[in-house]
């Protein structure tokens, strides 16, 4: 059952067009990507969604709630992460948990939240000494103290290390986990792909696909790519009349072959009947950067 019904949404700023009917579902449970470009209209989508910014035209429907009309019953049930800005430096975590708790009328256990997020250490420290890691886990556990059903996380990895990172990624499948549905905004590919049981990408304000990662990925029909070192001497042109085969390159002694479908059965092939054998072996499947650059004609951003 859907619990986030989005209806060609449109939001423009001035004469500028920042959404153009976009259209969308998220399914109760899931975590939904929005992904796209920088300046898509991703931060706009998701805020429209939490009743933060008015749109233009087109519906929004969370939960059967309508985000405007019915703001303040909205607001008990989505968990919004919050902008570093929004917490002063001075304010203790429990101080901050504790506070928040209050704006609710159906409150977790912010003690529990604290143990849950891994915090107990922190408990006592104020905001502003936080790592990076550890402000992220305090913004995870105040998105949650209202207890929502639906959870929105907009770049909540981007000032993160690659290890803060990854850990927020464990962080935020156990949201998931808990039966709170996700929509996340992200810049990071692997992020997308790890997490996200769907994805809508977001070009220009548009919406450019709509699927799985792995069906965007098999969609945008990019290549494969083998590398190896041939043991003996190899005529490019055996590999060059595959079908399969759409290039092949060379750096030293590496062989570089991209090409589609069933690449590495028709290469191997070739290879063993004339007793060359593919050291080195490496296959490099299509990813999701590849998916999205061939979408949105930009390389992502950050990676
Ligand atoms: N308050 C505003 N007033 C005018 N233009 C705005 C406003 N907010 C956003 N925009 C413009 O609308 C477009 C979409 O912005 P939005 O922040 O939704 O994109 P985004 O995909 O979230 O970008 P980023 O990845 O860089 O955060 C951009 O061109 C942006 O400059």
């Amino acid at each position: 059952m859907p619990v986030i019904e989005v209806q060609n949404l449109r939001k423009t700023y001035g004469d500028h067009v920042a959404v153009d009917d976009v259209s969308f579902s998220v399914e109760e449970g899931e975590i939904f990507g929005v992904l796209g470009p920088n300046g898509a209209g991703k931060t706009t989508i998701v805020e429209c969604v939490e009743g933060l910014r008015r749109y233009d035209g087109g519906t929004v429907s969370v939960m059967g709630l309508d985000p405007h009309r019915d703001k303040e019953q909205l607001r008990q049930r989505i968990g919004i992460q919050l902008q570093e800005s929004e917490l002063p430096p001075r304010l203790k975590v429990w101080e901050a948990l504790q506070m928040y708790s209050t704006f609710y009328s159906d409150p977790a256990d912010w003690r529990s939240l604290i143990t849950d997020w891994g915090l107990e250490k922190k408990r006592d420290s104020r905001f502003g000494q936080l790592s990076g890691g550890q402000k992220q886990r305090l913004s995870i556990a105040l998105a949650l103290v209202g207890n929502p059903r639906i959870a929105v996380f907009d770049e909540l990895t981007t000032a993160l290390d690659p290890r803060a990172r990854r850990e927020t990624w464990e962080l935020i499948e156990k949201v998931r986990a808990q039966g709170v549905t996700v929509l996340l905004v992200t810049h990071f590919m692997e992020e997308a792909e790890r997490l996200c049981d769907r994805i809508a990408v977001i070009k220009e304000g548009r919406l450019a696909a709509l699927d799985t990662p792995a069906g965007l990925i098999s969609a945008a029909d990019a290549e494969q790519r083998l590398r190896f070192v041939p043991s003996a001497p190899l005529d490019d042109s055996l590999l060059t009349a595959l079908p399969e085969v759409t290039s092949v390159t060379r750096a030293g002694s590496r062989v570089t072959v991209t090409g589609t479908n069933n690449l590495v059965y028709a290469v191997v092939a070739v290879l063993a009947r004339h007793a060359i054998v593919p050291d080195e072996l490496r296959l490099e499947q299509p990813t999701l950067e590849d998916a999205f650059v061939k979408l949105t004609g930009t390389a992502p951003v950050g990676n």
